[in-house]
């Protein structure tokens, strides 16, 4: 079964030799180490690794010889042929570490993913204060202006689709945001699309043996990437310029305000996909939109138009797009000059109310998606997405 999963999933590791190195392989020989770290921070880092941004072929090596050395020891195995490029490269990474102990094997293992850790943390911060600072990666704008942060989704060509280190991103930017001078927070799209949802290759960069690992990274990272937007403290206000898909639809329920041109539609196609709701929507809308309308969308996908949304309670105003943009930006400069500590206390005291149903929720949510994502069903209709898109 695992061996039949791998096969599904693994198609994009078919690019150059060295893409297929897997991610618990990161490691490098750190020295200097001021705490021992016992098996628990090695497993932690274990699953820390899968969610970093891509070091490079050079340290996904250096962290496959210590995961391996800190796990079996020194090197003993048959050093591969010499066209067996992958295989003879991930060897002589792992041989070049000698007889260095296990224990330092692991200490080293769990500083450098700490050291990755934070270097990928501090590349996507907005400084508190910062006027008009840019700041982000490629595909993820994050920028402070006039008491508004904007964090805008800037993957167009792909319809802003959500990668993993994308969703990292967004982590690090709300948690820079609920702590800068800004009054309220924007999330918006580059484009067409205000977001495709989950990439639908984010499961696909794995080795044979290797999905069950890389489904519970994922599942951790969902769980706290839901969890930064239920405990987001100041005004959350979505800003939705097109189409809306997937997550980026269920997450609209713990927004406090939500903005739509007359071009968005609101898709959530969970059934088709073999999936199930997420972003706390299994609780929020059958409550906001009553139980009927909540399941044509969660159960039977209907897309709905900005109107519906609005009429169903997931949108607070629709605006014609050929405006969109001047109306909704003038009302935000105008509501990031209100008094921000009566905002926050206003939003928390209706937030506190729920708050621990709504992590209750997200934990259970992540928990059936997880099995979700190891069916047939979700696996065939992912697979489905990306075959009639291969480029041969
Ligand atoms: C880690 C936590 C996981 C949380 C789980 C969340 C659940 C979800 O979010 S489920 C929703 C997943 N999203 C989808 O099912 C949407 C898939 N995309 C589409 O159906 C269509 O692309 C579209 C309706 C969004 C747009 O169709 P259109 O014909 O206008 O454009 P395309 O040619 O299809 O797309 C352009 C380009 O973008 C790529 N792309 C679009 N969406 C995704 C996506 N979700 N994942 C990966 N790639 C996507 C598409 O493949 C095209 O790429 P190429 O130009 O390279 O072919």
């Amino acid at each position: 079964m695992a061996q039949r999963l791998a096969k599904h999933w693994c198609l994009s590791a078919i690019r150059s030799p060295l893409q297929v190195i897997s991610f618990p392989a990161l490691q490098l020989h750190v020295s200097g180490t001021a705490m021992r770290a016992d098996q628990k921070d090695f497993e932690n880092a274990v699953t820390r690794v899968k969610l970093l941004k891509d070091p490079g072929n050079e340290m996904k090596l250096k962290l496959y010889a210590l995961y391996k050395q800190a796990t079996e020891g020194p090197c003993n195995v048959p050093k591969p042929g010499v066209f067996n490029l992958i295989n003879k490269a991930k060897w002589d990474a792992w041989n070049a570490l000698g007889s260095l102990p296990k224990e330092t094997a692991r200490q080293n293992y769990v500083d450098l993913v700490s050291s990755l850790s934070s270097s990928s943390a501090s590349s996507s911060q907005v400084k508190p204060g910062a006027d008009k600072e840019q700041q982000g990666s490629e595909n993820l704008v994050v920028t402070s202006e006039n008491g508004i942060t904007k964090i805008m989704l800037n993957r167009p060509t792909k319809k802003n689709a959500i990668t993993t280190q994308m969703y990292q991103e967004i982590i690090l930017a709300l948690k820079a945001a609920s702590k800068d001078d800004s009054t309220i927070t924007v999330l918006t799209g580059n484009g067409d699309y205000y977001c495709s949802g989950n990439d639908l290759s984010n499961f696909t960069d794995v080795l044979s043996g290797e999905i069950e690992e890389k489904v519970k990274s994922i599942a951790i990272l969902l769980r706290d990437f839901v969890d930064c937007f239920i405990d987001f403290p100041k005004p959350l206000i979505a800003v939705v310029n097109g189409p809306a898909v997937g997550i980026s639809v269920t997450l609209l329920g713990l927004f406090d305000a939500v903005y739509a041109s007359d071009r968005a539609t609101f898709h959530t196609p969970f059934s088709q996909l073999g999936q199930s709701p997420e972003g706390c929507s299994s609780y929020i809308f059958p409550k906001m939109m009553g139980p009927a309308k909540a399941k044509e969308m969660l159960i039977f996908g209907k897309k709905l138009t900005a109107g519906e949304a609005c009429a169903q309670g997931l949108v607070t105003e629709v605006f014609p797009d050929s405006t969109f943009q001047t109306e909704v930006w003038t009302r935000l400069k105008a509501y990031s000059k209100l008094p921000p500590n009566a905002m926050r206390i206003s939003k928390q005291i209706i937030r506190n109310m729920e708050k621990e149903k709504l992590h209750a929720v997200n934990a259970e949510e992540v928990s059936v998606l997880q099995e979700r994502w190891l069916s047939d069903e979700c696996i065939n209709a992912v697979m489905n997405f990306l075959s009639k898109r291969a480029k041969l």
